[in-house]
């Protein structure tokens, strides 16, 4: 079972793609919180126990502002004017919130076929540098550009799209049904300037999108409308007036909602144009949700309540293969544990850790794996603690890894010793101050009262080694190794036919080897 090839660590080193199957629906509900720029609120990655900025922005949808058309236009020309910016500049930021906010929601791997459909006023020129920056992301656009500007900033957008091979098509060859040969159609026609009623061609345009939304409830998989700004042909203030126009999917509204998004009753609205300087937001008493860490979008209102039933991913992965394994899993665990840093991911090293006690119920928890070597696993921990207690009882315990963005997950079994009191000792004083006056102070897995007693008792035992600088480690606290007896590594597939490579050991000539088994997935 030799091991000569390193395709797997090298094609590793990026996230492997995986498909996000449609989860929005109706039937199980998980509520989460109203402001977040991806279905997951993002909490700050720093260890501080502050509440990010992000947290503390939750807040009610009805709270934020919306603008008039007199009043948007009023921004822009401000924006344009005495605050220094360039339409090229508003519209290439606008142009990549509106990519930054599809990507997030519909992504590339399922949603792969756009067009976009661009009017001739900013709108449109928003939706031929979304379409830029979606090709950039991995789709795949196709732009319909009708009434053309002559203008320079839009020749130029159309010779950047033709330079990436984008390609133009004419209103008559567009397909009577465009849910057929187009996963997201950005509808990118008129924005806040819209007014009376449409003319041809978008007229037609506009009715096509409408079409759509009929043609989506015959078709298995559905086709999304993504609306830049102003959904075309709503009223700018009045929104969908007579009730047979474009319903999107999802708005993407620019600098600050405009009024007619009030009816926007899609599952997705998202804020993009993140430029507006104090004086604005001032001027027009603005209240709008922040903006999380570098994100360009931020979602406005509640996300969609989740069909858990229908969230599924479709692992594709490279083929994992007897032929490439190596045959110690030790050295194998380290490969995969490398590509786990290559691909960013984080804590790679966090692993849960079941254990059973002798009343035979198990119990899993998260540890953090500090040292791994041909000898086991060695984690670190309160000796007095549950897992303690039932490592005491019983040391056979599990590990496991998920290293998602990978696909893959890695399985440990084996029996568990504690470490010798010199590597307790020697990590104990590697780790910051904080946490080792923290293993002081926790009784862990003790009932406590509140967490005043906690940083009262922090707060203390800080003043009484501030003059002293090496902080004596508790006797309750030390390392754990795992002795591991058995190891599986998977490799997520397609369609579920996953590989899964398990090593046992066994004894050849009174010589301990590792046999290596393919298990069904
Ligand atoms: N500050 C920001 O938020 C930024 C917003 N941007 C985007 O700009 C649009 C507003 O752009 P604007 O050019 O002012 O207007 P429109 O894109 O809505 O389009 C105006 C053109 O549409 C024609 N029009 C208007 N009504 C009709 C109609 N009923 N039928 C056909 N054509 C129509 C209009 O022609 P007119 O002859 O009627 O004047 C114009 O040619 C905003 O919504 C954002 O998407 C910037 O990109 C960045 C800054
Ligand atoms: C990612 C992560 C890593 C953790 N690492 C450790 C660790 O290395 N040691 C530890 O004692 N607790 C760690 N914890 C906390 C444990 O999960 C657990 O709450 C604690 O050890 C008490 O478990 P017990 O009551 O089952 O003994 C970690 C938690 C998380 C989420
Ligand atoms: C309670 C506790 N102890 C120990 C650890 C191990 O990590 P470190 O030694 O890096 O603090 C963790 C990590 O989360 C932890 O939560
Ligand atoms: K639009």
């Amino acid at each position: 079972q030799r091991n000569n090839s390193s395709s797997i660590s090298n094609s590793s080193r990026f996230l492997y793609n995986s498909l996000p199957s449609k989860a929005w629906g109706s039937t199980c509900p998980i509520p989460r919180p109203e402001f977040c720029s991806s279905s997951v609120i993002r909490f700050s990655s720093s260890k501080s126990s502050e509440p990010t900025r992000e947290m503390q922005s939750i807040q009610n949808p009805e709270s934020i502002s919306y603008l008039r058309q007199r009043e948007a236009a009023e921004i822009d020309e401000m924006l344009m004017g005495p605050l220094g910016f360039s339409v090229d500049q508003l519209m290439e930021l606008a142009g990549l919130s509106v990519a930054t906010s599809i990507e997030e929601v519909y992504k590339p791997s399922e949603y792969n076929r756009v067009l976009a459909i661009c009017g001739p006023g900013n709108n449109g020129g928003d939706g031929l540098v979304a379409a830029r920056h979606l090709h950039h992301f991995g789709y795949k656009p196709v732009i319909c550009y009708p009434k053309r500007t002559a203008k320079q900033l839009y020749t130029g957008l159309v010779t950047q799209l033709e330079s990436l091979s984008v390609p133009f098509l004419a209103v008559e060859d567009l397909p009577l049904d465009l849910s057929k040969d187009f996963d997201i159609l950005v509808d990118a026609m008129f924005g806040f300037s819209f007014h009376g009623a449409p003319r041809p061609p978008f007229d037609d345009l506009i009715q096509k999108l409408v079409y759509l939304h009929k043609c989506n409830e015959v078709h298995e998989k559905r086709s999304v409308v993504v609306s830049i700004d102003i959904p075309s042909g709503w009223h700018v203030e009045e929104g969908d007036v007579g009730g047979e126009g474009i319903k999107p999917d999802m708005l993407v509204s620019l600098t600050a909602p405009k009024l007619c998004a009030k009816k926007f009753s899609g599952p997705h609205h998202f804020l993009g144009g993140r430029f507006i300087p104090p004086i604005i937001v001032e001027k027009f008493k603005l209240h709008l949700p922040p903006y999380p860490g570098t994100s360009m979008c931020v979602r406005i209102g509640k996300p969609p309540q989740i069909d858990m039933s229908a969230l599924r991913e479709n692992y594709i992965s490279p083929e994992f293969l007897e032929e490439q394994v190596e045959a110690n899993p030790i050295d194998q665990f380290r490969k995969w544990f490398d590509d786990a840093v290559v691909a960013g991911l984080k804590e790679p090293n966090a692993m849960c850790l079941s254990t059973v006690g002798k009343d035979g119920k198990p119990s899993s928890r998260m540890v953090l794996l500090k040292g791994v070597d041909k000898d086991g696993f060695v984690w670190f921990t309160n000796y007095e603690s549950r897992k303690a207690h039932e490592l005491s009882e019983n040391p056979r315990a599990a590990l496991l890894f998920y290293w998602d963005g990978l696909n893959r997950q890695v399985r440990v079994e084996g029996s568990v010793q504690k470490v010798s009191d010199e590597e307790s000792e020697k990590y104990f004083h590697s780790r910051p101050r904080g946490s080792q006056i923290g293993a002081i102070v926790s009784k862990q897995s003790s009932i406590v009262p509140g967490r005043h007693v906690l940083h009262q008792q922090y707060k203390e035992l800080e003043e009484k080694f501030s003059n002293i600088s090496l902080i004596p480690k508790p006797k309750h606290w030390g390392g754990y190794r795992l002795e591991p007896e058995l190891f599986e590594f998977w490799q997520g597939q397609q369609s579920r036919l996953h590989d899964r490579l398990q090593y046992v050991p066994q004894e050849i000539n009174g010589k301990q080897v590792w046999k290596i088994v393919r298990l069904a997935p």
